[in-house]
C-alpha cells in the first residue's frame, strides 16, 4: 500500500501553549487529539498544505514556521508519512472551523490527552 503523505502544524502562542484539536467520530483515528493538519494533495509542497489546513480547520494563517519532524508511521491498513511543522508566529484566532474541539495547553499537559501513536516521538520532543 502507498505510504499517504500528511502535513501538521504544531501552532504555539505567545504563552508558549499549543493547538490542539479533537478528531471527530467519523473520521481514522476517531477521538484522539491531534494537531490541526491532513493530506497533502497532489502536487502541493508539504508547506503549503500545511499552510491550507490549517487555515481550513482552525482558521489561523501561519507567518513563521520550520519543519520540526519528519517520519513514518503504519497504522494497520494505513501507511503514513507525517510532517511535523512548528508555528511560532500566525495571524487570526484560532476557531473550530469543522465542529471539533479546540484548545491550547502546555508541553507538559500533552500527555494527559489520547494522541495517535504516531504522535509520541514528537510529543517528547517538545518537552
Ligand atoms: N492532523 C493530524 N493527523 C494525524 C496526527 N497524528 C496522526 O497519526 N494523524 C493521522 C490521522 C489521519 O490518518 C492522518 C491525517 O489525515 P486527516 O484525516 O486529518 O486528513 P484531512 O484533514 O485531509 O481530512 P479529510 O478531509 O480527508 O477527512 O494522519 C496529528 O497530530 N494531526
Ligand atoms: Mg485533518
Amino acid at each position: 500500500m502507498p505510504e499517504q503523505i500528511i502535513s501538521i502544524a504544531i501552532v504555539q502562542n505567545e504563552h508558549k501553549k499549543l493547538l490542539i484539536s479533537r478528531r471527530q467520530k467519523d473520521q481514522h483515528l476517531a477521538g484522539k487529539w491531534e494537531f490541526p493538519g491532513g493530506k497533502v494533495e497532489q502536487g502541493e509542497a508539504l508547506e503549503v498544505a500545511m499552510l491550507r489546513e490549517l487555515k481550513e480547520e482552525v482558521g489561523l494563517t501561519a507567518t513563521k514556521y520550520s519543519l520540526f519532524d519528519s517520519l513514518s508511521f503504519q497504522y494497520d491498513e494505513l501507511h503514513l508519512h507525517l510532517n511535523f511543522y512548528l508555528v511560532t508566529a500566525y495571524q487570526g484566532e484560532a476557531t473550530s472551523l469543522e465542529g471539533q474541539q479546540i484548545k491550547w495547553v502546555s508541553a507538559a499537559e500533552l500527555s494527559q490527552y489520547d494522541f495517535p501513536k504516531a504522535n509520541l516521538t514528537v510529543i517528547n520532543k517538545l518537552l
